[in-house]
């Protein structure tokens, strides 16, 4: 028998996680800002950083660690350069403060950046980038987490899972969107693997004592996770720690100590945005140009693009409503008083 489940309009969704996180403290505004990803991730099925995560942003907020109402500062820096001081808050309000000047950068300029520090980002990364592309620009961006990763030939974990995100405008069709973690498995899918008692592939981390473990609950308990890839994820895993901290200003998966903040779970790092209007280089030409691209893809047999399988969940949530299990159902209810 399948477990019962509920389907919610998103906007119902929405504002049940909207009064969660202003009831834990956040400001209405990050709590807008933060419900609108965290009920997008649920609408599309990408469930590692659905609804699954709430109880973690609560724990979060009840520990002091990350600052609800933190008011990010937007630094004009240069043509092509904004930077953004979240103040110890979400990574995303920090984004929309700066939205609108790097998109006016970037249009300019025909490439602008945004560099974020002091930031906490506990979300899926598409969000960040697929408006661009909706747009008619090109966007990729990385964050950097918490330390769970081995570097390729290392013996202790060091980086965090770390992912990189990409998307740009297609013609006639949804935006060409992929999204994912430098680890061969993200840390959510982990925890999400232990709750069900279920064993991991082979290949995606190594147990308290550096052996190879299936066994998600040993990563978990003093294991850690292996880049995808050997060498070349890992050679990502540590551009984006670059990109994400170094250039930002933000901490490295490493650097930060939330020991004296039981409860906290969201990373302290950094993140980066960067923006290209491809009108610059090729006229309007691009979106057909990725079109074509897709089209020379699927004739070779390619029977899903990355982001296809999120933009067919997010159809079906429109026809029948934002899937949430009873427990998951439970869970809000009793986080939203
Ligand atoms: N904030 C943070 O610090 C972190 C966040 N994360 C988030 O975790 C989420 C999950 O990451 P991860 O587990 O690596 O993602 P997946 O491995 O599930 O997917 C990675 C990408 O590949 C696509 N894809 C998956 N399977 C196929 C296939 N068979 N054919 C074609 N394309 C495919 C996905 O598209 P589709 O979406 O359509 O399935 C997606 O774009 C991401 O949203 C990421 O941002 C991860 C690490 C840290
Ligand atoms: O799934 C992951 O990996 C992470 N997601 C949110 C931030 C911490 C790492």
């Amino acid at each position: 028998m399948s477990a019962p489940v509920h389907h919610l309009p998103f906007a119902d969704l929405e504002v049940l996680l909207q009064q969660i996180f202003e009831r834990h403290g956040t400001s209405a505004e990050v709590a807008r800002s933060l419900a609108y990803n965290c009920a997008s991730a649920q609408r599309d099925g990408a469930h590692s950083h659905g609804v699954f995560r709430m109880p973690a942003y609560v724990s979060t907020l009840n520990s002091g660690w990350v600052d609800g109402k933190a008011q990010p500062q937007v630094e004009d820096v240069a043509s092509g350069y904004v930077r953004v001081d979240a103040q110890g808050g979400f990574a995303q309000p920090a984004l929309a403060a700066a939205r609108e000047l790097l998109v006016s950068k970037a249009r300019s300029a025909g490439i602008a950046v945004l560099a974020i520090h002091n930031s906490h980002h506990f979300a899926a990364l598409w969000p960040d980038v697929e408006p661009f592309a909706e747009e008619g620009l090109v966007a990729l961006s990385v964050v950097n987490s918490m330390t769970c990763v081995v570097p390729h030939g290392a013996q202790q974990p060091l980086f965090g899972t770390n992912p990189i995100a990409f998307a740009a405008p297609c013609a006639g069709n949804d935006p060409i969107v992929f999204d994912m973690a430098t680890s061969a498995i993200a840390h959510g899918d982990v925890q999400i693997a232990a709750r069900k008692g279920e064993l991991l592939p082979e290949g995606m981390g190594v147990d308290s004592a550096g052996e190879p473990t299936c066994d998600p609950k040993a990563i978990l308990a003093g294991g850690a996770l292996l880049p995808f890839g050997g060498h070349k994820g890992s050679a990502l895993s540590m551009m984006v720690e670059l990109l994400a901290a170094a250039l930002t200003g933000g901490n490295f998966s490493f650097e930060f100590d939330w020991s004296q903040h039981p409860g906290a779970k969201t990373p302290w790092t950094g993140q980066l945005i960067i923006v290209i209007d491809p009108a610059k280089s090729v006229g309007n030409r691009f979106a057909e140009r990725s079109r074509e691209l897709v089209r020379q893809m699927q004739a070779v047999g390619l029977q899903r693009m990355p982001g296809e399988r999120r933009f067919r969940e997010r159809e079906l949530s429109a026809r029948e409503g934002v899937m949430v299990t009873a427990e998951e159902w439970a869970g809000l209810q009793a986080l939203a008083g």
